[in-house]
């Protein structure tokens, strides 16, 4: 079980396999339009956000680095490139090396001239065939390792959606150099995923936990509810706190912006995250197995 205390706050990053710091709240992009998303991805910086998490299949890439660098000129001499994360994701229908690189390319003429670089690109999922994802690997490789070669200055590379089978494949294949990072997977109290994580700490590999709040669909589970409401608690703070006290990075999705401010706020200005025992103890379900994204459809278990 998660401590119910642990010394995280709004400022907290945590150090990667590679050495790079990335912050431990994120906000996540899904489902903006790209007409809200300047504004949106600004307001979350402007409330204290560093990370930004968005994705090929998001549609709203631009966008997101748009108001990466509008918060950057505005706060000149104050806030740096170098302080804020920003993740993408290549989408299945990209896989294999080829694909991959012309991905890649088409990311750098959304968002390169906004915000130079990005921190991370994560492989969305598995869902393709072994040939496919270990091409895509081959060539999120040599693009980190060798920015000089590619469109695009790709600090990190990580996966998503990786159960262990597609991580051993990884392994285990001959041309295998770089070590992801992160694997970014739904995660909550409902999904723990404890077999996958028991893997990921093995191998030094941090634990990107989205859709927290079960992408809104069990905020009114009976049980959390009747939580909430005997230790006089939000919902909404019971899930957050709850992802970072197993030590998780977080991302959250939001398209209002109380809800920006009360979700980086579960987190203090600066000191430790607490939860009441109890409700850590209530939430601890090891063997529960709901999936809420992906249509239902657990992709870490995904075979081909
Ligand atoms: N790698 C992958 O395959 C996936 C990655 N992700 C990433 O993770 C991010 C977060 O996950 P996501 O699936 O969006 O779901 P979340 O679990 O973050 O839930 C988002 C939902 O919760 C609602 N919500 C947010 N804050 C509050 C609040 N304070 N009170 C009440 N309701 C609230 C939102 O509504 P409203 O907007 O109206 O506030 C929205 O309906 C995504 O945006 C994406 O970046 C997500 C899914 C899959
Ligand atoms: O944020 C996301 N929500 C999703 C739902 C289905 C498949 C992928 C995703 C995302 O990446």
């Amino acid at each position: 079980m998660a401590p119910s205390t642990l010394k995280v706050d709004r400022h907290t990053k945590r150090k990667l396999n590679n050495g790079q710091e990335i912050p431990i709240a994120g906000y996540g992009v899904y489902t903006l339009t790209p007409k809200e998303t300047v504004d949106l991805v600004y307001e979350a910086l402007k409330q204290g956000y560093r990370h930004i998490d968005t994705a090929v299949l998001y549609g709203n890439e631009r966008e997101s680095a748009q108001g990466v660098a509008k918060f950057l000129k505005d706060n000149q001499g104050k806030v740096k490139r170098e302080d804020i994360w920003f993740t993408t994701k290549i989408w299945n229908s990209d896989h294999g090396y080829n694909e991959t690189k012309t991905a890649v390319d088409k990311i750098a003429s959304k968002v390169k001239e906004h915000i130079g670089y990005v921190d991370l690109i994560l492989v969305h999922s598995p869902k393709s065939n072994k040939e496919k994802r270990l091409g895509t690997w081959k060539a999120l490789q040599e693009l980190q390792q060798d920015p000089k070669n590619g469109s695009l200055e790709i600090r990190s590379i990580g996966v998503s959606n990786f159960g262990v089978k597609h991580l051993e494949e990884l392994f285990a294949w001959d041309g295998f150099k770089v070590k992801p990072v992160v694997n970014q997977l739904e995660l909550h109290p409902w999904l723990p995923h404890h077999k996958i994580r028991d893997f990921l700490v093995k191998h030094d590999i941090a634990a990107e936990a989205y859709s927290p709040l079960t992408q809104g669909e069990n905020l009114d589970d009976p049980e959390l509810l009747q939580l909430a409401e005997k230790h006089k608690i939000n919902k909404v703070e019971i899930l957050l706190k709850w992802s970072f006290l197993q030590g998780f990075i977080v991302l959250a999705k939001t398209a209002k912006v109380e809800r920006i401010k009360q979700n980086l706020e579960v987190l203090p200005e600066s000191g430790s995250v607490s939860l009441d025992e109890d409700i850590v103890k209530a939430l601890d379900k090891p063997d529960s197995h709901q999936v809420f994204t992906w249509f239902g459809s657990d992709p870490t278990v995904y075979v081909n």
